[in-house]
């Protein structure tokens, strides 16, 4: 019983990632495996399990395990990255442009949904 218990504490101390709702289906297709965030959410580290949710409706689908969080310049954003968050190297730097304007400094989070 006190394993149940202390499960059920974890789950309730569990962090979540939010993103937009656009991204849940490749995300749950293991298609996009990155994502990145400004210095407000550094605070992931690796080896955190962490529920993921959508930002628009507070659903949660799902856990991610977080491999790395590391710092990548917005001017070195690259193929690879584009590949990793499944879309276009064009639609990335505008994606990224539309969230966070003036950003220079990205915390990228690597991540494997469980
Ligand atoms: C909610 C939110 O910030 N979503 C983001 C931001 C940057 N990348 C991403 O995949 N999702």
């Amino acid at each position: 019983m006190l394993g149940f218990s202390f499960t059920y504490w974890l789950e309730g101390n569990m962090q979540t990632i939010t993103f937009f709702q656009r991204f849940e289906a490749d995300i749950l297709a293991g298609k996009k495996t990155i994502t990145l965030r400004d210095k407000s959410e550094s605070h992931f580290e690796a080896g955190q399990i962490v529920h993921v949710a959508n930002l628009e409706t507070s659903h949660s689908y799902g856990q991610v395990e977080i491999l790395s969080v590391a710092w990548v310049k917005f001017d070195d954003l690259n193929q690879l990255h584009a590949e990793q968050e499944n879309m276009t190297l064009v639609e990335l730097k505008t994606l990224i442009r539309e969230i966070y304007p003036e950003i220079e400094q990205l915390y990228q989070i690597n991540f494997k949904l469980l």
